[in-house]
């Protein structure tokens, strides 16, 4: 038997405190990653822009041959990352480093938009919001997923394409209404106007504003902010102060007012399914009743944060390319037309026979990332990789776009291309494909809401370009306006600003008879 003596003890534990210390400074005289010049205090922020930052980043990787930086902010490191297989190591394979998101003050404390788990720091809380989530809206829940595409299809043909036919110059509108209000369908089981619906105008202009406060190229105003957030209310200045509560109150109507619309209904029998029907069901018998329904309220409020501004991003980018893609556009049509016909309209099962308009969506998915910073991330302990040192608490910017418009993966990748991933008609599995890689993020923090998005996004596009072409506008002297793509500059997600072109329906398509049984004005 092994008599240890307590002199012993004290002697190991000595030594092992000194290797800890030992190679925790050993790696801390490690270098961080290249990065610009720091200065003493304000550090890289002489180096940092404010409009299109994951352009400036991918440019200065590219200057600097590396393919992670390393920038610091009053202190604040941060590291960017331009490379896929960079993130794949760190956010995949060392995800338990790299899975929290940075509290930034003002918009947790001012805005409290940390109560959303897409917000929230790595824990407890943020892993029963996540579970709820995909109870719900998992791929594996066949049943739910059929009703949601049967949903899709609800919304598109009685919501979107007949506001098209009678008021196409209003298409951003009518794309936000039908995506927003799937949305809010799905989650609270609410009727939803066919135009116009108020709870998806107000639910789209207060995500709206979250998504552009927390734009990742808006960092330094972070850090300004978050300095000044306890200077007095009086003080010249501080009137974002009140714009951050503005803001929270606004969000706080947001996450009860459906909520409390959607309760009724179930009150008066007649719901909808719905995720929060199911969910407030589920836990009826939970011991702590309370938090599960302030728990799924957020979750609720969630899908549409998730789900409007991003899928609207891709369908705004989708109109656009097809705009002034001309080409691209006919041969999307001359595919649809072979596989369904031209007197009837594309279903959910259509889709996987449909190649080339899967091409361009994967293009589109790639030419203008979403959300081409991504959602920042923060390290919660100290790590190194490929000889470099990273601190606990450095805030991890994953770029995207970098990594979608790399050119020895994506030749040309400013040219708007579907040929890059298709060959003979066939889908190529040897071009990453952006609807698996990057666009989506990495690992545990990866969006749960791609199955969702997906299939919606095909719909959408099979259904409006199998009965409408969308044609350049015309200007006063009846020439073609030609569009110059333009991009929300620092915001979470790259939308581009309304642009103008007609959709007018195709010539050899009787489009009022193949909407006819979804016309109508009732809510849907
Ligand atoms: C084309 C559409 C979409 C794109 C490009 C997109 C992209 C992203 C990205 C890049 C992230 C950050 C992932 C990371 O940190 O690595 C994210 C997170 C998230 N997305 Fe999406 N998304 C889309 C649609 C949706 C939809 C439809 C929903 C909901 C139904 C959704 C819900 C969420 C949520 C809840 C998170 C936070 C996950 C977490 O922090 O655990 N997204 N999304």
């Amino acid at each position: 038997m092994i008599n240890l003596r307590l002199r012993d003890i004290l002697v190991a534990g000595f030594c092992i405190i000194l290797h800890l210390v030992y190679r925790s400074h050993k790696r801390r005289l490690l270098p961080p990653p290249p990065g610009p010049t720091r200065w003493p205090v304000v550090g890289s922020i002489l180096s940092m822009t404010l409009n299109y930052a994951h352009i400036s980043y991918q440019k200065f990787g590219k200057k600097l041959g590396a393919k992670f930086l390393y920038y610091e902010v009053f202190n604040q490191p941060i590291i960017v990352i331009n490379d896929v297989q960079v993130a794949q190591e760190l956010l995949e394979k060392r995800s338990a480093i790299y899975s929290s998101r940075p509290q930034v003050r003002i918009l947790s404390e001012g805005i409290g938009m940390n109560r959303f788990f897409a917000i929230m720091p790595y824990g407890d809380e943020w892993r029963a919001q996540r579970r709820m989530f995909q109870q719900y809206f998992g791929p594996r829940h066949f049943e739910q997923q059929l009703e949601m595409h049967e949903r899709m299809l609800r919304f598109v043909r009685r919501g979107l394409l007949p506001n098209l036919l009678t008021s196409p110059q209003d298409f951003h509108e009518h794309l936000r209404n039908c995506i927003g209000g799937f949305s809010i369908s799905i989650a609270y089981g609410l009727p939803v106007q066919r135009q116009h619906d108020s709870r998806v105008r107000f639910s789209g202009t207060v995500f709206g504003e979250m998504i552009a406060a927390a734009g990742s190229g808006k960092l330094v105003i972070h850090f300004i902010s978050s300095l000044l957030q306890d200077i007095p209310d009086w003080m010249p200045g501080s009137g974002f102060k009140k714009a951050a509560r503005d803001l929270r109150s606004l969000i706080e109507k947001l996450v009860e007012d459906p909520y409390q619309a959607g309760l009724e209904l179930l009150d008066e029998g007649n719901p909808q399914e719905s995720f929060v029907a199911t969910s407030l069901e589920k836990g009826r018998n939970y011991a702590d009743f309370e938090g599960h329904v302030n728990r799924l309220k957020y979750t609720a409020t969630q899908f549409f944060g998730g789900a409007a501004e991003t899928t609207m991003t891709v369908f705004s980018t989708f109109v656009l390319m097809m705009l002034k893609n001309r080409d691209v556009q006919c041969e999307v049509q001359r595919e649809l037309d072979s596989v369904i016909g031209s007197d009837r309209m594309p279903t959910m099962s259509d889709l996987s026979r449909l190649p080339y308009l899967s091409a361009v969506i994967k293009e589109t998915l790639r030419w203008n990332p979403v959300a081409p910073l991504s959602v920042p991330r923060m390290t919660t302990s100290e790590d190194v990789y490929d000889g470099y040192y990273i601190p606990k608490d450095c805030i991890v910017l994953t770029n995207i776009y970098a990594m979608l418009h790399d050119e020895d993966t994506y030749p040309e990748p400013e040219e708007f291309k579907p040929e890059r991933f298709i060959k003979n008609g066939v889908l190529r599995d040897d071009v990453p494909d952006p609807e698996t890689i990057a666009t989506f993020g990495f690992g545990r923090r990866i969006c749960p809401g791609s199955h969702i998005a997906l299939p919606f996004i095909h719909l959408i596009a099979a259904s409006i370009l199998c009965l409408f072409d969308i044609l350049p506008e015309v200007d006063a002297e009846g020439n073609p306006i030609n569009v110059v793509p333009k991009f929300a500059p620092s915001s979470l997600t790259s939308e581009p600003f309304p642009f103008p072109c007609k959709i007018v329906p195709r010539g050899d398509r009787n489009v009022k008879e193949l909407l006819k049984e979804y016309i109508g004005n009732e809510p849907i």
